[in-house]
């Protein structure tokens, strides 16, 4: 038997109970869940990650809906408890939902929402801060500077990387790789190649009328290419950043012979999923490589490093924080909630989870839909019209 979790609980006689595996940001999500007759009970816990043997214990024997986390492993054990208890929604707080298994869902008949969207813009910023701060050494003239060593101006004191006219790589242009590459086509005049299973063709068409714009004002336009093969980008890029889902197509995507292709000074960034790198060959490659250099905010075994990472100064290594932003983090929190709300609601599925942005507006009430459900179809969930 599982020792009792402990709990915040908001509106004591609400009609549904809806359970938070973790206290989130804001306070919009609990009061629209308030609004619409639901008990919110909070998990107030300090263990940072909750085993599923937690979870079940929060579930108990009735319980609507949960809202949980990605570091959760939300399979059958927790699927059936839920519908042992009455529910029929979830929603993780993150839009990557590989620490969720579909089909187990599917099986009992629950809903799996996630947030798509809110956070295109902050995963990218983060994406481009690990690109400059690697090309340009920050963090180890930041640690050089603290430590006193600093005793005036060299020539050769930190030397890093000129993106400008260099090429970037994404592989895996969805919303946030394809987020970035404008960030950093526009932003730093870089040329684009990228890799992904579909066309990016707002991507390309961006880049497209960019180097027109540039053209057209007398600078050298910036060029893009789609690459036939993931290795096409690791050859030719400069600064490589992965954006792809975590699957079995991409797991260890980035391996020890893959590294091996890259340019001997290239940037690699990943704030996807720690497990699409080889973190093992990853180490050796910097120890080999010193003028090889990444940005991490995801990492294999997290929250653990690889070991010999943590010494690399040309690693970069933060604690996946790529959507940490205040108005992302509400927002996340905002459409897990409403993802739930919808489904014991019987609110239909809002028909393009990219355009998300309705629910996110504090001063009006959102739509009666759920904004993001990836088993949908599985489900036979009804779509909305608006
Ligand atoms: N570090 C963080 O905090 C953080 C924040 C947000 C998202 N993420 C991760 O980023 C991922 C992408 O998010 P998104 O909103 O851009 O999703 P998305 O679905 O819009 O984009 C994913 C892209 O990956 C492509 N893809 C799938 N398999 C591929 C393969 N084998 N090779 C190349 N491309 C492939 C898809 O075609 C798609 O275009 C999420 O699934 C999540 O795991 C991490
Ligand atoms: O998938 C996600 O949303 C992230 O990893 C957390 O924002």
């Amino acid at each position: 038997m599982a020792k009792p979790v402990s709990i915040e609980v908001w509106n004591p006689n609400g009609k549904y109970r809806v359970v938070s595996t973790k206290p989130m940001p804001g306070t919009r999500w609990i009061n629209l869940l308030i609004e619409q007759d639901c008990r919110v009970e909070i998990c107030t816990e300090k263990k940072t990650i909750l085993s599923v043997e937690d979870i079940i214990a929060l579930i108990g024997n009735k319980c609507d809906g949960v809202i949980g986390q990605l570091t959760e492993d939300w399979g059958e054990a927790l699927f059936s408890a839920l519908r042992r208890a009455g529910g029929t929604a979830f929603s993780n707080m993150a839009v990557g939902y590989n620490n969720v298994d579909v089909n187990a869902a599917n099986k009992y008949g629950v809903a799996v929402g996630n947030t798509p969207g809110v956070l295109t813009e902050t995963t990218a910023e983060l994406a481009a801060s690990l690109s400059l701060s690697a090309a340009r050494r920050i963090v180890e003239a930041d640690g050089f500077m603290r430590a006193g060593l600093y005793d005036g101006w060299l020539p050769n004191l930190f030397v890093g990387n000129l993106l400008k006219g260099q090429t970037v790589g994404v592989i895996g242009a969805g919303r946030i790789g394809s987020a970035y590459a404008r960030m950093m086509v526009e932003g730093f005049k870089m040329n684009l190649i990228y890799y992904d299973l579909y066309q990016a063709t707002r991507l390309e068409k961006f880049v497209t009328a960019y180097a027109e714009f540039l053209k057209a004002s007398g600078e050298k336009p910036v060029t893009w290419k789609r690459a036939a093969s993931m290795e096409e980008v690791l050859r030719e890029a400069d600064v490589i950043s992965l954006h792809p889902v975590l699957d079995k197509t991409t797991y260890h995507l980035i391996n020890k012979e893959r590294l091996a292709i890259m340019k001997k000074e290239a940037i690699l960034v990943n704030c996807s999923r720690g497990p699409v790198v080889d973190e093992v060959a990853l180490v050796e490659h910097l120890r080999e490589n010193p003028m090889f250099r990444v940005g991490l905010d995801v990492f294999e075994d997290e929250p653990f490093m690889k070991p010999g990472l943590a010494d690399m100064k040309n690693a970069i290594v933060v604690p996946h924080i790529a959507s940490a932003s205040k108005w992302t983090r509400e927002g996340m929190a905002t459409l897990a909630a409403l993802n739930v709300l919808g489904k014991i609601k019987g609110y239909p599925i809002w028909s393009d989870p990219n355009r998300v942005e309705p629910f996110l507006n504090p001063n009006v009430p959102p739509p009666a839909a759920s904004p993001s459900i990836v088993n949908s179809k599985a489900l036979g969930l009804p779509v909305s019209k608006l």
